[in-house]
């Protein structure tokens, strides 16, 4: 059996993409804003979550781009990210969530071997299509998020897409069982990518501009739900999509304000949560909570 990378290499991995002193190894591109959490209800019957009971809550919240470049175009046909922070009374709970409902890889070794193969060489400055294709043929999970990405154009806003946790979480209802469910936000506004005219027309950054604008007619609100897996959907393999069609409301989360860099020294991490929830058996949800710790937040300072 193949030994699961420990934290060091996974971040090589990405910071060997491209690294960018201060920033984040992963998404840095990206902006801060604040809003607040208002619980649905009946969502304590799900989730007995003090933060259910505790009534609106406030949020820090970062919008952001894949990938390590801090320059990258906002066209890019990549994953968009909404890291939440939701402030309880006494613990914070952290959803770390992409605009589509599956990610790169099934496990730590096959995310690793896709870093490394789409890494630079360092004789032609650009990938070797051969060493990918090995990569391919030994990882093919690593093949349905970028054939998702391709299928349609970048969102035309932050406010115009889904994001999705991709792991399962374990939520204790009133009842005492836990339960697993994905965390997904869905957007009010709708979804909505980019035009072909508007891929062509619109300047790299336009992002930030176009949350200024649209915050002016009201706050940004999502819809927060817990989606429960089909039988047979996996509980630890965030590259598959579930069929669960159930989506149990927890609550709506309102974005009011942009807040220049008032997240930038943050670190939300994807097992910061509250009593009630536990993290499920994911390797790669383990690998996360690794990397994101101290070592991420060393790199960027
Ligand atoms: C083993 C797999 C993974 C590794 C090693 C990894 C690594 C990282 C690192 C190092 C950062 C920067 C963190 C910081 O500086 O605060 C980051 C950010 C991020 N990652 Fe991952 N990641 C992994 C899997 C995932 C998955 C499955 C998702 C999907 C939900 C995801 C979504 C994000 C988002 C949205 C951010 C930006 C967070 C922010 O705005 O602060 N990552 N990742």
């Amino acid at each position: 059996m193949t030994t699961p990378p420990g934290r060091q290499p996974l971040l090589d991995a990405l910071t060997h993409l491209g690294a960018h002193a201060g920033k984040r190894a992963s998404h840095a591109r990206g902006y801060c804003a604040v809003g607040h959490f208002v619980p649905h209800d009946d969502a304590v019957h799900f989730a007995d979550l003090a933060i259910l009971r505790d009534g609106p809550l406030p949020a820090t919240v970062r919008f952001s781009v894949g990938g390590s470049d801090p320059a990258i175009s906002e066209k890019t046909r990549n994953l968009r990210g909404m890291a939440v922070r939701l402030h309880g009374v006494h613990e914070a709970y952290d959803m770390v969530l992409v605009s589509e409902p599956i990610f790169y890889a099934a496990t730590p070794v096959s995310f690793l071997s896709y870093l490394e193969a789409h890494a630079a060489d360092p004789d032609t400055g650009m990938p070797d299509p051969q060493r990918i294709a090995a990569h391919e043929l030994r990882h093919p999970d690593t093949l349905r998020l970028p054939a998702l990405l391709a299928s349609h154009a970048a969102p035309a806003s932050y406010a115009c897409t889904s994001y999705h946790s991709t792991h399962a979480f374990l939520f204790t209802g009133a009842d005492g069982a836990a339960r697993p469910a994905r965390i997904m936000a869905a957007p009010e506004a709708g979804v909505r990518y980019l035009s072909e005219a508007e891929e062509r027309q619109l300047p790299p950054a336009f992002l930030e501009h176009e949350m200024d604008e649209r915050l002016l007619q009201g706050p940004i609100r999502f819809q927060l739900y817990a989606q429960l897996p089909a039988p047979g959907d996996p509980l630890d393999d965030p590259s598959m999509p579930w069929r669960g069609g159930t989506r149990v409301p927890l609550g709506v989360l309102l974005i009011t304000a942009l807040a220049d860099t008032s997240c930038d020294f943050m670190t939300f991490m994807p097992t910061r949560l509250p009593a009630g929830i536990a993290a499920s058996d994911d390797p790669m949800l383990l690998a996360r909570a690794n990397a994101y710790a101290s070592a991420s937040l060393a790199r960027r300072r």
